[in-house]
């Protein structure tokens, strides 16, 4: 089963050969070249990319060149028809920028202009963005470094790495685009991104909210309102493949055998009711709930658990770290998204990295900033090498895809990746690298098991965060950098000082020495939030377009200038500070649908 586009196709992107409109000798004579540019890009594309379901992506090309308006609608038409998400237009030669542009608003559009001398591609290029920037339509422009030769069809490597980064996050906008978030409870512990705010997911993102009151799952589990041969299934699988571990708890506070017993009983079933709730499951149908069978076509969710659940019933970290992993009793799957806490905010990260990576997200608290001068209190250890200037411990209990153990692996280095890629026996390593640990019952009254595992060091990773701003909207930061091994004896100590049940990231950002990454403690003291959302990969880079796309400012990160790709109307707002030009962008273009 497919967790992902769950109504509609997925996305296609359709690609458009724009040509010199004039018949009798230079059309003709510019046709195939041009033809011949939109599938070498359709090939390059469907090639390298992947929709988080595994398949290859699909490109569409218009039947015909566009060299003016009646092409360009003709285009317009297909690609309608074709559930295309996004554009890019390519060309070798002059063209009526206007009569051949892409005019939609809502889908993001790029445009190759080859570099060439014999036909001028280049023109074409600044003249058709030009337009594009006074009717308030930006587009990305691409334009290689080099000068090719007319009969050269290759995509040179500079060309293939903006193609590559506008169609991820291009595809990320249109997978978003007509899904929902479905909230589960509501706002937890007054933490601000679970309170679901509408506008966000409409006006930036085209999703739409559900909602769903935490009683929702007391029902369904009294009134065994799931498939009990699946849950059946998922018992034998926990008992075999999952390691529960030990009891921190007093011994006055620590729940029975029969009570544990129970509460791994009760989070198999939450883990099954919250992929109904947000996909839809056919066998609901057969058992006679078509209404619950049907689910909420819900690309991510969100659980409060804290408290008025926790208090009572198990906690959701089983739920969350399973449904958030790319496994589970089903085999090898893409990842469900699911926030703790109901952290909206934090599900929109998750989204943002999942979609950019397929692979899965690691959702945690932005816990404490280690300075050396306080390991070295605590511990009496020195931190030396990628720990030097200090750590920022990422924990929390609940969401963190299993995956964060760093058990899967490419030439002999930690990784995480997409679910295609990983191999039963990488599961199996991520799944004994994790002890399954009676919940603290002070925190959670109501017990449940937390994922207790320590991410393998040497992983590169970008942690992200959507903050909003009353006034202003939202804002994006993120921070790249590595997940690092501590000493053994220096981890358990700063470990244990918190809640060692829960699941540990050491990371550390890379430091520019500037602004917000002047130091360590500084990007911990930026932190909008009191949660990340980290992915694999250093992926700062593909967020800074997606976040333009989606005209969301971005107020820190650490990506190295030249390989920051906005549309080229950003260019206009001011190329010194393009970090203020990117907030005045943003305001002036305003959410993509509203
Ligand atoms: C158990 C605690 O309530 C934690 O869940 C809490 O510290 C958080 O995670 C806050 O984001
Ligand atoms: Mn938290």
């Amino acid at each position: 089963m497919s967790n992902k586009r769950l109504i509609g196709s997925m996305p296609k992107i359709g690609i458009r050969p724009t040509i010199d409109g004039r018949r009798k000798g230079v059309r003709e004579s510019l046709e195939e070249k041009t033809m011949n540019m939109a599938k070498a890009v359709a090939q390059f594309l469907s090639e390298n990319l992947r929709y988080n379901n595994g398949d290859s992506v699909e490109c569409v090309i218009a039947d015909t060149c566009i060299g003016g308006v009646k092409e360009a609608a003709e285009a317009k038409e297909k690609f309608e028809k074709e559930s295309v998400g996004l554009t890019i237009t390519v060309t070798p030669c002059w063209c009526y920028g206007s009569e051949t542009m892409d005019m939609n608003p809502r889908r993001p559009n790029a445009v190759w202009g080859f570099n060439g001398t014999e036909r001028p591609g280049a023109v074409y290029l600044a003249a058709v963005l030009a337009a594009h920037n006074q009717k308030g339509i930006p587009a990305f422009g691409i334009y290689g470094r080099d000068v090719q030769d007319i009969e050269d069809h290759s995509i040179p490597a500079d060309v293939q790495e903006k193609l590559l980064r506008f169609a991820k996050a291009g595809l990320t906008v249109a997978m978003l685009k007509d899904t929902s978030y479905l909230s589960m409870g509501s706002v937890s512990m007054g933490i601000a991104g679970s309170m679901v705010n509408e506008e966000l997911f409409q006006d930036y993102l085209g999703m739409r909210n559900e909602y769903i009151d935490m009683s929702e799952f007391t029902r369904r589990i009294e009134e065994k309102i799931y498939d009990e041969q699946e849950f059946e299934k998922a018992y034998k699988w926990v008992k075999e493949k999952c390691v529960i571990g030990s009891d921190i708890n007093s011994a006055e506070n620590q729940r029975t055998e029969e009570q544990k017993e129970e509460d791994l009983q009760m989070n198999i079933k939450m883990t099954i009711i919250t992929k109904d709730l947000m996909e839809g499951n056919p066998r609901l149908a057969e058992l006679g709930y078509e209404e619950e069978a049907m689910g909420r076509n819900a690309i991510a969710s969100g659980f409060q658990g804290q408290r008025q659940w926790t208090d009572h019933f198990p906690n959701g970290d089983f739920m969350e770290a399973i449904l958030n992993s790319s496994f589970d009793w089903n085999g090898i799957r893409a990842p469900y998204i699911v926030a703790t806490e109901n952290d909206a905010l934090n599900a929109i990260t998750m989204l943002f990295g999942h979609l950019l990576t397929n692979t899965a997200q690691v959702f945690a608290d932005v816990r404490t900033y280690w300075s050396p001068d306080a390991i070295k209190r605590v511990t009496g250890y020195e931190v030396n090498g990628q720990a030097e200037n200090g750590v920022i411990h990422l924990l929390n209990s609940g969401a963190a895809a299993l995956d964060g153990t760093g058990e899967q692996s490419l030439d002999g280095k930690p990784v995480m990746k997409p679910f295609w890629d990983i191999t039963a026996e990488e599961v199996e390593k991520c799944l004994n690298a994790t002890k399954w640990r009676p919940a603290n019952t002070e925190y959670f009254r109501g017990g449940g098991f937390s994922s207790n595992f320590l991410t393998k060091g040497g992983m590169p990773v970008t942690i992200a965060r959507v903050n909003l701003l009353k006034g202003l909207g939202p804002v994006l930061q993120l921070a790249e950098g590595y997940t690092v091994d501590l000493p053994e004896k220096v981890h358990e100590k700063l470990n244990d000082r918190t809640d060692p049940t829960w699941p540990t990231t050491w990371f550390v950002p890379n430091l520019t020495g500037d602004g917000a990454f002047r130091d360590v403690y500084t990007v911990m003291n930026n932190w909008g939030a009191n949660h990340c959302a980290m992915s694999y990969g250093h992926i700062g880079a593909d967020l800074l377009t997606l976040a333009a796309m989606l005209r969301i400012p971005v107020n820190m990160h650490n990506v190295s200038e030249e390989n920051i790709f906005r549309p080229s109307a950003w260019n206009m707002f001011g190329t010194k500070d393009i970090e203020g030009a990117d907030y005045r962008a943003c305001a002036t273009y305003g959410p993509l649908y509203s």
